[in-house]
């Protein structure tokens, strides 16, 4: 807008006096052209009057001739620079679920309608027919059963899941109900990249022991008037990791576990689905006491 109205300024009829001339040349237009006629205007104004007179008509038309060039010169530019603007490398998620899914889904599916700049590329599961794991082979992606243990003895160790995912070439890691504890094999290959989504207002109702229905009936037998998703940056242990997003829901007096985990549910769809949209667009900053902040993709100058 400010080249548009420098030029706008320019190409007026009136003839700019040289020395804001000489700056909107200079700091607006980079042809050498636009110059010259300035160069030529300045010239002219030296000679005799009717010369001058005749002279300054002929280097207005030129002038704003030139400026009409110019201006669409600068535009060219412009437009060339929106298309040619570096679009943010559409990211790759792996995303972990140990149940029905349907924090992995609302991913998934935002991802295919393009709310979300990325794609989940591989599903990681220690339950194998769980519902996740079987909307993924709906959809197509490729199923990797972690941990090892005895009744899942084909499932990947820490390190191999490890190179897995660094085959898959992931760029970010998704907790989504997912029941084990990540091994810090992984936390160390993916620093600053792995999330996890928590059904209360981290943290308090957090830690080992603390998930699904037992994470609400915690809540309501508090007395907690106020409950909600937490997303966090997962570290080695449960759910002490940085606060990255909540969201705030009404703990009503007659809830059920299952009345207030279906209302939190509704807000953890809408909340992974807004985080990992920024995650994706490279919109996480860090403020300096080392908290992790969104910044708003409406007004970049705004963190929440
Ligand atoms: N290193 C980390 N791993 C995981 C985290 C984390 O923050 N750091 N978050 C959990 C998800 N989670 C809460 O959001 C969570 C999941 C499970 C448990 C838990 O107590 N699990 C039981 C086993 C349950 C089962 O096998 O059915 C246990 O460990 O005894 C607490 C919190 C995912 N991983
Ligand atoms: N502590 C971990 C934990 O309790 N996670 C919770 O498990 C549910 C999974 O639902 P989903 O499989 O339908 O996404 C979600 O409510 C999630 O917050």
């Amino acid at each position: 807008m400010e080249t548009q109205s420098l030029f706008s300024g320019f190409c007026s009829n009136s003839v700019i006096p040289s020395s804001k001339t000489s700056r909107n040349l200079l700091c607006s237009s980079p042809s050498s052209q636009s110059y010259s006629s300035y160069f030529l205007q300045s010239k002219y104004r030296v000679s005799f009057r009717r010369q001058c007179f005749l002279a300054s008509q002929r280097l207005r038309a030129v002038s704003r001739l030139e400026c009409k060039k110019s201006v669409e010169k600068v535009s060219d530019v412009i437009s060339g620079m929106e298309d040619s603007k570096p679009s943010v490398k559409r990211k790759r998620l792996a995303v972990f679920v140990s149940g029905g899914g349907s924090n992995f889904r609302s991913i998934h599916q935002a991802c295919v309608e393009g709310a979300v700049n990325g794609d989940v590329v591989v599903l990681v599961t220690n339950k194998h027919a769980c519902g996740g794991a079987l909307y993924a082979g709906d959809k197509g992606i490729p199923v990797v059963l972690f941990p090892k243990t005895k009744d899942e003895p084909d499932a990947l160790s820490s390190d191999d899941l490890v190179n897995v995912l660094r085959r898959f070439e992931v760029d970010f890691v998704l907790l989504a109900g997912y029941l084990k504890l990540i091994p810090v094999e992984l936390i160390r290959a993916y620093p600053r990249s792995i999330f996890n989504i928590h059904p209360s207002l981290l943290p308090a109702f957090g830690g080992k022991g603390y998930y699904g229905l037992k994470v609400h009936k915690a809540v309501i037998a508090s007395g907690a008037r106020y409950s909600g998703p937490t997303i966090h940056f997962v570290d080695e242990h449960y759910d002490t990791g940085r606060i990255l997003a909540q969201r705030v829901v009404p703990v009503l007096a007659n809830d059920s576990p299952e009345e207030l985990a279906a209302r939190v549910l509704v807000e953890e769809h809408k909340l992974y689905v807004e985080v990992t949209a920024a995650l994706c667009e490279d919109r996480i900053v860090w403020r300096e006491d080392g908290v992790p902040l969104i910044q708003s993709k409406e007004n970049p100058e705004e963190c929440y």
